[in-house]
Parts: C-alpha cells; structure tokens; sequence
C-alpha cells in the first residue's frame, strides 16, 4: 500500500531548542489519526514541518512519494489561521482566493460545508466568533480535495453540540483513500472517527498505533491510555 506520510529520522531546532528529534512516522492512505501531546509537545510544528511551512530540519518527510517542499504543499490541505487576510476580508473573497490558489478547491463541496457550518458569505473575518471562524478554516480545509489532510486543533472554540455534529459529517466529506490527521486536546471527542493515535512525547513519536490494537492491548479506553502516558504535569522547559 503506498504510504500517504513517510517521516524519516526528522529533527527539529529553533532558537536553539530542540523542538522534535529522531522523529519516525509512517502512515497509510485512508486514515484517521489523531495526533496527541501536552501544551507544547510538538504537534503544531510537526504539522508545520509536514507541510513545509516550517523549515530548516534535518531528515527525510515525503508526502505521496515527494519529498520537496512545494510538491509536498500541493498534496495537503491544512487548517492555517488565515494570518494573512484582513479583518475586512468577506469569506467569499477567502473562499475565491483559495479557488484560484488552490486547483483541488472543490466549490461544490465548500458550498455544502459552508451550509452545514452556518457560514454567510457576506460577513467579514474580523466580525467572525472564534468559533465561526474555525467552522470557516474546517470548510476551507476539507473543501479542497487532498490526499492528507492536517487539522491542528480545529474544534477548540466550537460549541459542544456542533462539534459533535462536525466530527461524524467529517466522514462524508473526506474521500476514502484520504488521510485526516487531527490535534485535539479533546480526545474523547474525535475517538470514534479515529482508526489510529499517534502521540507525541518527549520531543519524539512515543505511540503510533491503531486505535483497536491499542484498546486491546493495553485493556482501557484511548482516553485513558493518553491519560495514563501525561499523569504528571509536563515540564514546562524544553530539552536543550
Ligand atoms: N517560533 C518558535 N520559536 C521558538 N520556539 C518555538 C516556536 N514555535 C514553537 N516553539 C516551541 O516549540 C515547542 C512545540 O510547540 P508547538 O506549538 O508545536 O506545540 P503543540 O503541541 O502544538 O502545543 P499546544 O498543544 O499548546 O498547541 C514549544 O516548546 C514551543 O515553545
């Protein structure tokens, strides 16, 4: 089976701290990964990494058998914060912009996103809730059609119930042979869309497993084992 994701001994510094090291991930098309970790473990920036927005590591990353930067940029849809528009941008100049940015960018399918996440084009990004505006990069994200899809704590500030509803409709919206990692510090939310976890720890992949495998052999929940792993609060320095 060809692997969507090949991470290959990646290590990661910055301001002379090391962010991630001999960081080895492999994963298959057609997958839901939750991708775990404390505050500041490294999730974000492995996502950043991975879609080679984040640069300057050492070791291999190859994403649908391409390793270079741009190539790899073209074959995953990630959930940016949307920085670089003005507050006075409409999400229908957004929504234009990534029609002609992005050549995947399925309208059709934005214009259902848009009409299950309760987004109006007309209103202005500065005048969007910081939940409206996570419903708005969840539709921008899953509208193009990717082979990998990175969501980087995409339901922090949206209310219970429509995260709930988000999280099944995701299924419907992603093609099969797509892979979807999502961070969350809420696990118990996405669990049951999820097929494999991945967590980050100490810099490094700590677990990487299929969520049955993992349920049978460590006999608890996927919450609990991720609970289990942080029982003590994390350090709050990271290992020079
Ligand atoms: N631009 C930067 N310069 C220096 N250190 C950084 C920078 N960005 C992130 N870091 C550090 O990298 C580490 C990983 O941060 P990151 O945001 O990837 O973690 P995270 O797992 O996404 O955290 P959270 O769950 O809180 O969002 C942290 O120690 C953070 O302080």
């Amino acid at each position: 089976m060809t692997k969507i994701l090949q991470i290959n001994d990646l290590t990661y510094r910055k301001n002379n701290q090391t962010i991630l090291k001999n960081v080895n991930l492999s994963l298959d098309k057609g997958h839901f990964v939750g991708l775990a970790g404390a505050n500041g473990a490294g999730k974000t920036t492995l996502m950043r990494l991975i879609v080679g927005v984040a640069k300057g590591y050492q070791g291999g990353i190859v994403v649908n058998g391409q390793p270079a930067d741009v190539a790899r940029k073209s074959f995953v849809s990630y959930s940016d914060e949307l920085r670089g528009f003005k507050d006075s941008t409409s999400i229908k100049d957004i929504q234009l912009f990534y029609r002609l940015v992005y050549p995947d960018f399925d309208s059709e399918r934005y214009q259902e996103l848009a009409e299950f996440l309760n987004l109006t084009g007309t209103k202005r990004l500065g005048s969007l809730s910081k939940g409206m505006r996570e419903r708005l990069m969840i539709a921008l994200t899953l509208a193009r059609k990717a082979p990998l899809y990175l969501l980087d704590e995409p339901f922090s500030g949206i209310d219970v119930m429509s995260r709930k509803k988000i999280v099944r409709g995701m299924l419907n919206w992603v093609d099969q042979s797509s892979t979807v990692i999502i961070s969350s510090h809420h696990l118990e939310e996405i669990t049951n869309i999820l097929d494999t976890l991945v967590i980050i720890k100490d810099q490094t992949i700590f677990d990487c497993r299929s969520t049955d495998e993992l349920v049978e052999q460590e006999h608890c929940s996927v919450e609990e084992y991720f609970e289990s792993i942080y029982d003590t609060l994390p350090e709050d320095d990271v290992q020079k």
